[in-house]
């Protein structure tokens, strides 16, 4: 059987570009040196409060027309899923949601692995790419990028999620083979 292993890469808006949008306070230092203003901060509450206001769009789309489609809050509470460097873990499948983007933010203080694949029909696991997000960054997924669902590391950890509620089938899964074992670890 052929084996792969995969080792997380830290989160960064261009690693992660083709799948999606990191969701995250915009550097402010980067603004500075390239000189430009941060065009999503807005001072609300009387100068009290920074809003990074749009930093991503919630992609929605109605499923043959006809449903009613809304984006939903919700919070995802994850149980642990402990992997090291010592302990792997084994990875069967992955998922996509066709009609909607889907965005998570960890709301529990901790690191959180996520593995993404590249937009292809037929996903070998050289297609996967594996992240290791810090506890003040979020992910929005882009419709249709193929994600396994939520990591959360070593305790319960809450995720605020913004997704999309309406008709069809939003979420179709893909199982890897049995010929292979994928594993990850960080
Ligand atoms: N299925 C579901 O609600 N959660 C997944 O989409 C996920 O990405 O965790
Ligand atoms: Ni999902």
């Amino acid at each position: 059987m052929k084996e792969y292993k995969l080792t997380p890469l830290p989160l960064t808006k261009e690693a992660f570009a083709a799948f999606g949008d990191v969701v995250e306070v915009p550097d402010a230092k980067q603004s500075a040196q390239d000189g430009s203003a941060d065009s999503s901060l807005i001072m609300i509450n009387g100068g009290n409060t920074e809003r990074y206001d749009s930093l991503v769009n919630v992609e929605l789309e109605a499923a043959g027309g006809k449903s009613e489609t809304h984006a939903v809050i919700n919070i995802f509470r994850a149980q642990p899923r402990p992997v090291s460097k010592d302990l792997a873990m084994d990875i069967e499948m992955v998922e996509r949601h066709p009609f909607g983007s889907q965005s998570f933010h960890p709301l529990s203080g901790e690191e959180y692995l996520v593995l993404v694949a590249d937009a292809v029909e037929e996903l070998t696991p050289e297609n996967l790419h594996l992240f290791i997000a810090r506890a003040d960054q979020g992910i929005n997924y882009h419709k249709n990028t193929w994600h396994h669902p939520v990591l959360g590391l070593n305790k319960v950890c809450d995720f605020l999620v913004v997704d999309r509620k309406g008709g069809g089938n939003n979420c179709e899964e893909y199982f890897f083979g049995e010929d292979v074992k994928i594993q990850i670890t960080c």
